[in-house]
């Protein structure tokens, strides 16, 4: 099935009900093993148009490395970002509602980037992650401009006896209560839907926000490929 149409096949009613209960979804199997295996790939292949390679000890963001993707991105994420945009953009609208914002993204991932274009956010932000042993992520936001879109994408391309620790954990500040930690479970192939920046949580004077954070505990062993979707580009 194409990605796009193993996309829509999926159950977004009860995505968007896990989202919104929980501060995140799960997606299992959105890639098969050798297309995990095949973008994994990509991030030594000289081939591959990346536009930066960060290492992360050296911005004080934890230890490990990861590379952005330069337009025109690869054809299997441009297609996973493109497609599930649509439904996202859903989700995020009634957000905006709820928390009377007054914002509407648009339908498409287009209009989207030409919006990001117009407030100058020009460079894409999809990328691959790489851990090793002695690798972690600290909790972070991946905000890059003025304009970000609320929900991001990222996919486990690495098979769990790949590494041993390395667990994608998401934190939830809530306003005047000790915040809330999640470990995700996370399989080759699936995929976590999570806030980008913060979600809307119905409290006893009508909706507000939680902040929230994600990151990756210490790998204890062998490697992990992950493939980060942000919608929004970058300035
Ligand atoms: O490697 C992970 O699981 C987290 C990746 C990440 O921080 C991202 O895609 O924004
Ligand atoms: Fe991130």
């Amino acid at each position: 099935m194409s990605i796009p149409r193993r996309i829509n096949a999926l159950d977004w009613t009860a995505t968007r009900i896990m989202l919104n209960e929980h501060g995140y979804a799960y997606l299992p199997s959105i890639l098969n093993q050798e297309e995990c295996l095949q973008l994994a790939q990509l991030y030594d292949q000289p081939t591959t148009g990346f536009r930066s390679h960060i290492n992360m000890a050296r911005y004080n963001f934890g230890r490990g490395e990861y590379k952005y993707f330069s337009y025109p991105l690869p054809n299997i994420v441009s297609q996973l970002r493109s497609s599930f945009y649509p439904y996202l953009a859903k989700i995020t609208n009634e957000w905006e509602y709820q928390l009377k914002t007054g914002r509407q993204w648009p339908e498409t991932l287009e209009q989207l980037t030409e919006t990001c274009h117009q407030a100058n956010q020009m460079r894409p932000t999809p990328l691959l992650l790489r851990y090793t042993k002695g690798d972690y992520n600290c909790l972070h936001q991946d905000l890059y401009g003025e304009i970000h879109f609320p929900l991001q994408v990222i996919i486990q391309l690495s098979a769990q006896s790949e590494y041993s620790g390395g667990e994608l954990v998401l934190v939830e500040q809530r306003p005047r209560m000790q915040s809330r930690p999640m470990v995700i479970p996370f399989e080759q192939g699936s995929a976590i839907i999570i806030p980008v920046r913060d979600r809307p949580v119905k409290g006893l004077r009508g909706w507000r926000r939680n902040q929230m954070r994600h990151g990756v505990s210490e790998l204890t062993q062998g490697t992990r490929h992950t493939l980060g979707l942000i919608f929004h580009d970058a300035n």
